[in-house]
């Protein structure tokens, strides 16, 4: 506790001025990123959200999804990277008096293990595998529907086709890779409007899901001070997020809710953080915070592993007709992958880029060219045109601007399996795991409850084994989560050229 009490990270800054400095740097680029916007040829202007998110998820136009991707990064990015770097030199004075080399060693500390980091990498090469085989199918679909000539002769995929701003994850692209569209179609998006869906009544939908397990319910001053939907009255940044008031009754979520499935998820993911606070209100003030930050980025998002099933949808009457035939199962798990292992080497590689440029590794001349050469080698995505190292690219991706680490996500999609197996054991769940469904199991409550309860009282390990029964991280709830698909995935590739290279390549097929 007093070790926690201690660690007040870059507010150990001795220099008051250059504290001040650094405070100042960094809410300049916060502003820089919640004022932006793309005025496109055509005149019309849009913010992220909701417009160029959705444009970034709907439109199949190759040249407007371009505008809109490098708009973006000029009106963010290219506007920061300047006192980003100074940032970056300042934060590291304000953690060295702690005894840190340089803040990505403060952040990494909050894991307590020696070996982090090749875990993390161990967890990546295992997953390697299924992350190609999914980038191989979605590169062949793409290739048919924007022309060979569009993609480089290296394998990536452009990252303005993937139905994301940072291609971080591929779910809006459903339509155009779904493997058997006569079978069911799990994107319940048209459903949610159809039945006339407003913010409230998704937040009271999650709540349910919640109150079913016997967890803990919204208390009134959360629906009264939340903020769920864009104001009208004010500039706000929209990006969501849940804060605890850390007086055991204020817990609020600011979200600008759109009607839609991923944000249905994007609920559960952010009431997760609401859960874990009211969970652990009770602790010592040091103690009240996730086990580790990928701990209280998984609560939400093991539970909407059960709520966007098919038969969850269709128990909550947003799905008419489920089909148990291996179509549909595919078809399911195929959309779960666009979300899930899509996410994989991104929320891995944006802090080995962070790390590398607090450590001194990457100079600011070379943070653009990191930033690429991660993204062609891990995640297997080119840029649409050409960039220079005027460019910084990573300023476009909200965590950066916001200095809001990362990695606790890559943590989070890896345990999230592990803790779903462990709840659907818990609920006498047999079957494959993707057909799990937890809803009303006060069982899995009860464990899940429990293991919140213990907030960062005991090191992540101890909470771990408390939840699933051994103390690691682990791929394998992963793996056989998706099994069925992977076998699948392998016959559909069979004779095609599976991967990538390492760096992205300027040349282009030949149509
Ligand atoms: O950023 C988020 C969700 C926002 C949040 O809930 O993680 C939020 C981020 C944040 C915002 C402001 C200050 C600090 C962090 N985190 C929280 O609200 C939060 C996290 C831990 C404890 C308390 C609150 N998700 C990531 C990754 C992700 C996760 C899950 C599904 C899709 C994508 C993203 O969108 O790229
Ligand atoms: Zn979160």
């Amino acid at each position: 506790m007093f070790r926690m009490i201690s660690d007040i990270g870059t507010d150990a800054m001795k220099d008051e001025a250059k504290l001040a400095r650094m405070n100042t740097l960094q809410s300049d680029i916060e502003g820089i990123y919640a004022k932006a916007t793309v005025s496109f040829s055509d005149g019309q202007t849009l913010a992220l959200e909701p417009g160029l998110t959705q444009l970034m998820a709907s439109s199949r136009n190759y040249t407007k999804l371009q505008e809109a991707w490098i708009g973006w990064r000029d009106n963010t990015g290219k506007l920061m990277r300047d006192k980003y770097a100074d940032f970056v030199t300042l934060s590291n004075e304000g953690v060295s008096s702690l005894g840190y080399h340089d803040t990505g060693e403060y952040w990494r500390s909050w894991y307590e293990s020696p070996t982090f980091e090749p875990d993390l990498q161990k967890l990546l090469e295992e997953l390697k595998p299924l992350y190609s085989n999914l980038h191989t199918y979605v590169r062949e679909k793409l290739m048919d529907l924007y022309g060979r000539d569009k993609f480089p002769t290296s394998g990536q995929i452009p990252a303005h086709l993937l139905g994301n701003m940072w291609a971080q994850q591929w779910n809006n692209i459903y339509d155009l890779v779904i493997p058997y569209p006569d079978k069911t179609s799990v994107d319940v998006t048209p459903e949610l409007k159809n039945q006339s869906y407003t913010p409230l009544r998704m937040f009271r939908t999650a709540e349910e899901f919640f109150k079913s397990l016997g967890l803990l319910p919204m208390p009134d001053r959360f629906w009264n001070k939340s903020i769920i939907v864009k104001p009208t009255d004010r500039k706000m940044v929209c990006h969501a997020s849940a804060e605890d008031f850390y007086n055991q009754k204020d817990f609020r979520i600011k979200m600008c809710t759109d009607i839609n499935m991923e944000d249905l998820v994007t609920i559960h993911h952010e009431m997760g953080h609401i859960q874990y606070f009211m969970q652990y209100k009770d602790q010592p003030v040091p103690f009240r915070d996730g086990a580790n930050p990928g701990f209280h980025e998984a609560v939400g998002d093991t539970l909407a592993l059960s709520v966007a099933t098919p038969k969850h949808l269709q128990t909550i009457g947003l799905l008419n007709s489920v089909e148990n035939d291996e179509g549909s199962d595919i078809n399911y798990l195929l959309s779960m992958a666009l979300e899930k292992i899509a996410f994989l080497p991104f929320g891995y590689l944006i802090d080995q880029w962070r790390w590398s440029v607090f450590s001194g590794e990457t100079p600011k001349d070379k943070f653009n060219d990191k930033w690429w050469e991660l993204r062609c080698k891990y995640q297997g995505v080119s840029p649409p045109v050409e960039r220079t190292s005027t460019d910084f690219d990573p300023g476009a991706k909200y965590h950066i601007p916001s200095n809001t680490p990362y990695i606790r996500y890559f943590v989070s999609f890896v345990v999230q399996f592990q803790f779903h197996k462990a709840l659907c054991e818990a609920a006498g769940q047999t079957g494959p795991l993707h057909k799990c469904d937890i809803y009303r199991s006060k069982e899995a409550g009860t464990k899940l409850g429990d293991m919140l309860r213990l907030g960062s009282s005991k090191p992540w390990p101890y909470a771990m084994e408390a939840l699933t029964g051994q103390p690691n991280m682990s791929a394998k709830a992963l793996m056989d989560y998706f099994a069925p698909l992977t076998a699948w995935l392998e016959k559909q590739n069979a004779g095609k050229q599976v991967g990538w290279q390492d760096a992205c390549s300027n040349q282009r097929h030949a149509p």
